[in-house]
């Protein structure tokens, strides 16, 4: 297995529209990641990957969302090369059965090949899609695309039933990640098997956190 230590891993991205829009927010972002203990941190872009590699000591994971394809994340060889090439240490890839420009299979051989000391971990939506890519051994499965498919629309998040049915099944590890925003949460993941927890939303993007505070006062107060 490639070298990812158990632990927490941070998601530092930046979401179009929100009010933060620098890289420096998640280079700091990703600072504080590393100083905390986390075990690595997972962002997207060539430029943000390479801004975060030079400023970190943890592994990076790299990806590419690009909303062209239905599998939007890393779904090229190109998009991973892209990051690969920054200085990630491990490439996300959409796994689902959403439609894709690449055959998963084609797209796992090309990065091997080019890059083999780079991991690949599999964002995967559910059961049936950890099973179908579980053939071509990636190096963690990730419950990152769950309710993110059409056919896992409106499943409640986080979805730790996902994670001990995975953890169970596969010998794989599992990176539980989507929706993760308490303590407890997280502590639920693990006490069900996961090797790592990603926490993003709930971290590095802060107005979201601010709101609920906001929403708070103006419903009970106002
Ligand atoms: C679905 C999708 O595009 N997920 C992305 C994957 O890289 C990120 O936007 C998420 O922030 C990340 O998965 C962590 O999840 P959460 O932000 O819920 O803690």
């Amino acid at each position: 297995m490639r070298k990812l230590p158990r632990g927490i891993i941070i998601s530092c991205q930046l979401e179009p529209g929100d009010p933060v829009q620098d890289v420096s927010f998640i280079v700091n972002m990703a600072r504080s990641a590393d100083y905390a203990g986390a075990v690595a941190v997972r962002t997207n872009n060539a430029d943000h990957v390479r801004a975060v590699k030079d400023s970190v000591s943890i592994p990076v994971i790299g990806l590419v969302k690009d909303r062209n394809y239905q599998a939007f994340i890393t779904p090229t060889f190109e998009h991973a090369r892209d990051v690969i090439k920054a200085g990630a240490d491990f490439v996300a890839i959409d796994c689902t059965r959403s439609e894709r420009p690449v055959q998963l299979k084609t797209l796992f051989e090309e990065i091997r090949s080019s890059f083999p000391d780079v991991g690949i971990i599999a964002d995967i939506a559910d059961e049936a899609d950890a099973e179908l890519v579980s053939a071509l051994r990636p190096d963690f499965i990730a419950t990152t695309l769950c309710g993110y498919t059409p056919y896992t629309l409106g499943c409640s998040l986080p979805n730790i039933e996902l994670v001990r049915g995975l953890s169970r099944k596969m010998s794989i590890p599992i990176i539980a990640e989507g929706g993760y925003t308490t303590l407890e949460e997280v502590q639920n993941a693990f006490q069900n098997g996961a090797y790592a927890v990603v926490i993003g939303t709930a971290i590095t993007r802060p107005w979201i956190t601010i709101k609920k505070f906001v929403d708070l006062f103006y419903k009970k107060f106002n």
